[in-house]
């Protein structure tokens, strides 16, 4: 397994471009949102243009795998049996993930899930029966780190998003240590679970990959994995202009766009 640009590997001086908050070019004409104006969009998107927070999480849910498709395609990966772990977390991020499984099952990856607190609401129960019924197994307990670099080609990190906020709460710091200890590659939803939405973290995961959702947030200028993929092809165009979000041109019908 390889894993892009862990910090500690890294020298000061390239430590300190790659946290100087630098991105590329088309990039930088990308609006980066903070964590309010990200949570007001959200929340715009439901009470003023009708959308249903299913319906978005599916979209959602689906240019994930895509995007993960397109980086890591089945003939690439390391093991073999094209076996992934995605761990969900308690809110919408951990519902994208669960519906981020479910595509990669229908695109002929393996997935197991982890999904160590789940939210009483028939949303969640019923991505959760989805995924039941799709035959992808449902751990009870995070492994040691050397079981998953050891059992999974990549790790989905659906944890935690853009209302993600202070310390870590169990059971979720032990799991985030536990990955941090791994070196089989990361693929971070949205944001990178535990770090700060807005200024990322300097001892925190370093996924291989991001995707973000609607637009990046402005900890996503702190990224330094090989892949920085954009998905969430869901924004009106009004509401592009009145966040003034610059999002890039979408190839054709493709749900995600590549940043990076
Ligand atoms: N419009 C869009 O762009 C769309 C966005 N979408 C997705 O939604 C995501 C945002 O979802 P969200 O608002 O539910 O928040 P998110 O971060 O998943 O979870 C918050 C939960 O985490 C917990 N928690 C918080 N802090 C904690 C801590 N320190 N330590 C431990 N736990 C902590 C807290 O749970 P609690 O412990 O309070 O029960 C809270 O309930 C967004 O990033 C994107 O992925 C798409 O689905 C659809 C369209
Ligand atoms: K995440």
């Amino acid at each position: 397994h390889r894993r892009a640009c862990p910090l500690v590997s890294l020298t000061n001086s390239l430590y300190k471009e790659c946290f100087s908050g630098q991105a590329s070019t088309m990039a930088q004409s990308i609006k980066y949102l903070g964590q309010e104006e990200a949570q007001q969009i959200d929340e715009e998107l439901f009470s003023e243009y009708g959308f249903s927070v299913d319906q978005l999480m599916e979209l959602a849910g689906l240019s994930c795998a895509t995007a993960i498709t397109r980086a890591y395609p089945t003939s690439s990966l390391v093991i073999a049996r094209p076996s992934l772990l995605v761990i969900c977390g308690p809110g919408n991020n951990g519902g994208d993930g669960l519906v981020c499984a479910r595509h990669l099952k229908l695109f002929g990856y393996a997935p197991t899930i982890l999904y160590p607190k789940r939210p009483n609401k028939l949303l969640f129960q019923g991505l959760t029966t989805q995924c039941e019924k799709m035959d992808i197994p449902f751990l009870t307990e995070m492994p040691e780190a050397m079981v998953v670099d050891k059992a999974y080609n990549l790790v989905i990190d659906a944890i935690f998003g853009f209302s993600f906020k202070g310390a870590v709460r169990e059971p979720f710091g032990s799991i985030l240590d536990v990955l941090k200890k791994t070196t089989v590659p990361i693929v971070s939803i949205d944001i990178p679970s535990g770090w700060d939405v807005e200024q990322g973290s300097t001892d925190g995961l370093q996924p291989d990959m991001l995707i973000s959702l609607t637009a990046p947030k402005k900890s996503a200028k702190h990224f330094c994995g090989r892949y920085h993929y954009l998905g969430g092809r869901f924004v009106p165009p009004a509401m592009e202009k009145k966040y003034q979000l610059n999002l890039p041109p979408y190839p054709n019908t493709d749900c995600v766009y590549q940043l990076q």
